[in-house]
């Protein structure tokens, strides 16, 4: 299937094809709130998890944890991350869309788990509406993989894919904090060491008619922590409190999110949120996800010590993290279907 890069840049095209049309599945735009200064999404010193104050990393780590429970996303500044890497990734990112559909061709990968797979919408060979989306997804962890073009995307998704993990190691030592856990017990009871991660690259190309299509449906993420970028463009929305909020960038920060497995570990003390991505009809948007996840033979399961500690039952059965990315990457992206299916 062609990507819809190709599609938006067709001469003189004025209105969407019909597959693409998603109004029919609730497109509320209505409901999308302003952010209300008083109520935003939370913004993490990262800096201060670092420090050698305990006072200053004590009051972080329950700074980290209100933002888990109250939004499940939060910005991240101080990050130590060069900025002129990120720079660097995003343009490498940028590069690889404008590759030609035939060099780009041979990545698009058959297997949901094929280490490099590029593509448009989410799973066109499901899917009867498409989005208005394409996308790159590589294995960079715990095996590096990479397109060997355009040039420098491989030295380049390297370092930062390495950064990144650095940085959602130390969030995650503060995320088992604020649980009332050991600093390193989600690193260890998630195998972090060979934990899953991906680099997911994002292209919304403008769009004819932004109202009437989707560039990203709601859904959330499946592994434990993603960290999100974008060129500068909006598009983010993330459902809270039963409504659409727009995200606003950030310059030189990271957005990050709890996934799915979060939600099991803490036995649904911190959720996972549902987001997606609209379009609009004057600029190219793209957004870099990097997802961390714990290994593949990993099985997640509600933290036992939660567990007995507060007297709770279990609400999700443990699953194998390779058999959840499998469900939620050959089915059709929907709100927390695969999620759903775990819950007791
Ligand atoms: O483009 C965005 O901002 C969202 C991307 C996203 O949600 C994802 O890749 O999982
Ligand atoms: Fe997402």
């Amino acid at each position: 299937m062609a990507c819809v890069k190709a599609l938006a840049e067709s001469p003189g095209l004025t209105s969407i094809p019909s597959t693409y049309n998603f109004t029919q599945n609730q497109h509320d735009h209505e409901a999308v709130s302003e952010i209300d200064p008083e109520d935003s999404i939370p913004v993490i010193d990262f800096s201060l998890l670092t420090s050698s104050s305990p006072d200053q990393r004590s009051k972080v780590i329950q700074d980290l944890g209100k933002a888990c429970r109250d939004w499940g996303f939060f910005t991240v500044i101080n990050h130590n991350v060069p900025e002129k890497l990120m720079e660097m990734t995003m343009d490498a990112c940028q590069r690889f869309f404008n590759l030609t559909e035939e060099e780009k061709r041979e990545f698009a990968g058959k297997h949901v788990l094929d280490p490099i797979r590029c593509g448009t919408s989410f799973n066109a060979s499901v899917e009867k509406v498409f989005f208005w989306r394409d996308f790159i997804k590589v294995l960079v962890h715990p095996e590096f993989h990479s397109p060997n073009k355009p040039v420098g995307f491989s030295e380049i998704s390297l370092e930062y894919c390495k950064r990144i993990r650095q940085v959602a190691r130390e969030l995650l030592k503060g995320i088992s904090e604020s649980l009332g856990l050991e600093f390193c017990y989600i690193e260890r009871a998630m195998n972090l060491d060979s934990g899953l991660q991906i680099l997911i690259a994002n292209l919304y190309p403008p769009c004819p008619q932004p109202e009437l299509a989707m560039g990203m449906p709601p859904h959330s993420d499946h592994g434990l922590l993603t960290l999100l970028t974008q060129n500068g463009i909006c598009g983010l929305q993330l459902l809270h409190n039963g409504k659409w909020v727009n995200v606003n960038v950030v310059p030189n920060s990271f957005l990050v999110n709890t996934g799915d497995h979060i939600e099991i570990l803490s036995n649904g003390k911190y959720k996972s949120v549902v987001h997606r991505a609209v379009v609009n009809n004057k600029m190219t948007r793209v957004s870099l996800a990097i997802a961390n996840g714990p290994s593949l033979d990993t099985v997640v399961e509600p933290s036992k010590e939660l567990i007995e500690r507060q007297s709770e039952a279990p609400a999700y059965i443990g699953i194998k993290y390779k058999d959840f990315l499998e469900l939620q990457q050959s089915n059709q992206l929907d709100n927390k279907s695969v999620l759903d299916r775990v819950r007791v």
